[in-house]
């Protein structure tokens, strides 16, 4: 099970995400936010981010306007490892290296085409298991 989150920055982008999700039969969870009316990025972040950390949901996406306040959100919640990436490279490596459990994205930064490639890489792409990784990912969580 996926969480996604937003806020009214990234309400047009999670829609294009939802799509996507909708089209490839992946399930998801959806905290809100339901419309561009504004609300506070951190309220919609952390919902999302507590469902990752609390095993409701394997893996987050999380969206606002740049996708830095809210990435900065989620990775306050033990256990979460939240990776700010516009580039496939990048969702590809966190995904390698750092086990990344949350992807967040800038909706007034990245294209939804591109975004859904930098979704779908994220998605896709396993944990190497390597030791080294391990090892550091053990080193964040203590
Ligand atoms: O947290 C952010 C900045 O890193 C997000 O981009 C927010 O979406 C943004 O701050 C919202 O801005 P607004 O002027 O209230 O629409």
């Amino acid at each position: 099970m996926l969480a996604i989150a937003c806020d009214h920055g990234g309400y047009g982008l999670k829609q294009e995400i939802l799509g996507y999700l909708d089209a490839h039969n992946i399930a998801y969870k959806d905290f809100g936010c339901d419309s561009t009316e504004a609300v506070d990025y951190p309220e919609y972040g952390r919902r999302a981010a507590m469902a990752v950390a609390n095993g409701e949901c394997d893996k987050g996406i999380i969206i606002c306007g740049t996708g830095i306040g809210i990435s900065i959100t989620a990775n306050k919640v033990p256990g979460i490892r939240c990776a700010l990436c516009h580039d496939c490279f990048s969702a590809a490596a966190t995904r390698e290296h750092n086990d990344a459990n949350m992807l967040a994205l800038g909706a007034r930064v990245i294209g939804a085409g591109h975004a859904l490639k930098v979704v779908e890489t994220f998605l896709n792409t396993p944990f190497s298991n390597d030791e080294r990784h391990i090892r550091r990912i053990e080193l964040i969580e203590k």
